[in-house]
């Protein structure tokens, strides 16, 4: 029975979280922690250091006793300065009463200091030498604690940086770098396989380009990925999915689902338990299938999606890449909006289409290309899908509508 979009959809963002989760109960990875890592951690990562690592200035300024100060209001004080203190001094020596340090933004607090003055806020407005011996005005009482960013405030050595199950996203790697976590333990990826299938693509007649531009999807995902390349033969498919099912948590594979005599994907899976095939209501990608291969308690999905270049592409946008990037600790979905659209277009009756477009400078959106699906270069030089829903037929120019980025 054919399927919705949303409906298609749920099916195969199941599939994958089964897969995730199967997946994750396989022993942890230990890492460094360095810009390579990616996904998620498996076990909470604890800080070993304090962050910040001690009590330092938030402002190029003058550390101060607020005591000293308590009464500037009403009558400006004068206090002499001491040596300055620089970010990367070790933490200078006390501070008497009824003086003050020139002090730098990340410079360690002068201990008996409680709060620092900016600069642009004393009378001069600028440091003098840096060795001291100058008076400086102030002309405001300060709180103690007034810029001053205390030891511990982020994370206290021996508390949790990050939970298990935590994306290792840029920032979470600098934070594990700023709490001295040198190494984590991640959950292990989703493998994937990639299949293409054809003898025109085992004969070299045809360029294996899906097989790549999926590859390529996976890895800017952080997932592990290889690709196999199998003819018209069932049997021949049948053996590879139970290889590959061995060592990979979920299997794609492109071509051979539609109606022709020689659909190898559909003739290998069709048939199996819990395997579907038929047609999704979108164009292009209509012809789409979900199986899965067992070997022994491992199930392991298979997304069978049409041989079509950009089919593919948009299979992947609309059916892999939100559940593949939640999997792999990525943001989710891809930034969408509305938009004009510059010219008409004419859609099919009853299926979501998806158009190749590109957001222009005056917030319109254009076409790119036509709406054949075998137009892999027109879908790389356009940045939106254009999506028309089931229900419109035709749009005019100056009508509103949705797109989802792409690049
Ligand atoms: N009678 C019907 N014919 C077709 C239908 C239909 O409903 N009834 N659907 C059409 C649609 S829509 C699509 S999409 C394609 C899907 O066909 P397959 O999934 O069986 O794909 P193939 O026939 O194997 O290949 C289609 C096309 O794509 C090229 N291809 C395949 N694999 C790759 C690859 N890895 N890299 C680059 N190019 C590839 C292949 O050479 C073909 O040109 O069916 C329509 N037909
Ligand atoms: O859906 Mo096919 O995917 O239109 O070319």
């Amino acid at each position: 029975m054919s399927r919705s979009v949303e409906e298609h959809v749920h099916e195969v963002a199941e599939a994958i979280r089964r897969a995730a989760r199967r997946r994750a109960q396989d022993p942890p990875l230990l890492r460094p922690v360095t810009e390579e890592l990616t996904g998620r951690l498996a076990t909470p990562a604890v800080a070993r250091l304090d962050v910040p690592g001690f009590d330092n200035s938030q402002m190029d300024g003058f550390a101060v006793h607020a005591a000293d100060l308590a009464r500037a209001d009403i009558a400006p004080v004068t206090l002499p300065t001491v040596a300055h203190v620089v970010a990367g001094d070790a933490r200078p020596p006390r501070l008497d009463p009824g003086s003050v340090a020139p002090i730098m933004t990340g410079a360690p607090i002068p201990l008996g200091a409680d709060a620092v003055v900016p600069v642009e806020r004393t009378g001069a407005g600028e440091f003098g030498p840096v060795d001291g011996g100058t008076l400086v005005e102030f002309r405001e009482p300060v709180e103690p604690g007034t810029f001053v960013r205390t030891v511990g405030a982020d994370v206290t050595s021996g508390a949790e940086v990050l939970e298990a199950g935590a994306p290792l996203h840029p920032a979470a790697i600098g934070a594990l770098v700023v709490a001295g976590v040198e190494s984590v333990e991640v959950a292990p990826p989703l493998r994937l396989a990639v299949v293409g299938t054809g003898a025109e693509l085992v004969s070299g007649a045809v360029p294996d380009s899906n097989s790549r531009a999926l590859a390529a999807h996976a890895r800017e995902l952080g997932l592990p990925v290889t690709t196999h390349l199998v003819p018209d033969d069932p049997d021949l498919l049948r053996d590879v999915l139970a290889q590959l099912a061995a060592g990979h948590d979920l299997i794609v594979t492109t071509g051979g689902v539609s109606a022709g005599t020689r659909e190898v994907v559909r003739q290998t899976l069709e048939g199996t338990p819990g395997a579907w095939f038929d047609h999704v209501a979108v164009q292009p990608g209509g012809p789409q299938g979900l199986a899965s291969v067992r070997l022994g308690d491992r199930e392991v999905p298979v997304v069978c999606l049409p041989g079509n270049p950009v089919s593919v592409l948009v299979s992947f946008e609309l059916f892999l890449r939100a559940p593949l990037a939640r999997a792999a600790g990525r943001v989710a979905q891809r930034p969408s909006g509305s938009a004009l659209l510059a010219e008409p277009l004419v859609s099919p009756a009853g299926r979501l289409q998806a158009r190749r477009g590109t957001l222009t400078a005056d917030g319109s959106v254009s076409l790119v290309g036509a709406a054949g699906s075998h137009l892999a270069v027109s879908y790389a030089r356009a940045d939106v899908l254009v999506l028309v829903p089931e229900h419109v037929t035709a749009l005019e120019a100056g009508d509103t509508v949705e797109w989802w980025r792409i690049a």
